[in-house]
């Protein structure tokens, strides 16, 4: 199947999952238990597309509980927005109820809230293979931000069991990612 070919069918079944919302559930569980402990105050998400997993409830969730940190360690959630000249992803602030606008794709982007720079971000995947490597749209965004974020911010990528590919290619310019999260826990690294 060709790469084109692969997106359609992984997106197709995702958005047929009959357990769908049980395995949202799971993953926000594990997303919610994974981030405990972690030092990170700004996280980078995305708004959900066609099936993909909410990571937005869980991390409310989590600013919620950092909000008696003191000031330099206060919890932000930024949101890409595409920057459509070089093709990358800029993040911008968000909470719920955050004022939105359609941004490329038809995808809401927060409307005209501060850039952030995270150091960790939740990368949505169509698919996902061994050593950590990812499947997306197609846009290359992800990568062609990350290669050129200094300092580069960790990368967990989330998904659903059914989206793993256990002959999955990567390509010259794919990154790996540092975690792969699902609705059965911490996939990667194994
Ligand atoms: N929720 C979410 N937001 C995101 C991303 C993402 O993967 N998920 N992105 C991650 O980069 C960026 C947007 N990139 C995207 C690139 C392509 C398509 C897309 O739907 N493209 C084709 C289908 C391609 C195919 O199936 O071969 C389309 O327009 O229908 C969507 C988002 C930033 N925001
Ligand atoms: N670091 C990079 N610099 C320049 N071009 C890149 C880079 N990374 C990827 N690309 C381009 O983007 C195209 C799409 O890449 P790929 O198929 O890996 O996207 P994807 O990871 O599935 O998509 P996305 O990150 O948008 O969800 C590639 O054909 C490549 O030409």
């Amino acid at each position: 199947m060709d790469k084109a070919a692969l997106r359609r069918a992984l997106v197709n079944e995702r958005l047929q999952l009959p357990d769908r919302m049980a395995r949202a559930e799971q993953l926000q569980r594990v997303l919610r238990i994974w981030l405990v402990d972690k030092p990170h105050t700004v996280i980078g998400a995305y708004w959900p597309i066609k099936g993909e997993f909410d990571p937005l409830p869980a991390l409310h969730r989590w600013k919620e509980d950092g909000e008696l940190l003191d000031e330099p360690l206060r919890r932000r959630i930024g949101l890409p927005v595409v920057d459509k000249v070089h093709k990358t992803l800029t993040f911008h602030a968000w909470y719920p109820g955050c004022p939105m606008e359609e941004d490329a794709y038809g995808i809401p982007k927060p409307k005209d809230t501060e850039a952030l720079a995270p150091t960790l971000l939740f990368v949505p995947c169509v698919g996902y293979g061994p050593g950590g490597y990812r499947l997306g749209y197609g846009g290359g965004f992800y990568d062609r931000t990350l290669a050129t974020l200094q300092p580069r911010p960790a990368t967990v990528g989330l998904g659903y069991t059914a989206g793993y590919l256990d002959e999955f290619e990567p390509e010259p310019h794919d990154l790996p990612l540092d975690a792969i999260l699902n609705d059965n826990g911490v996939v990667w690294p194994v």
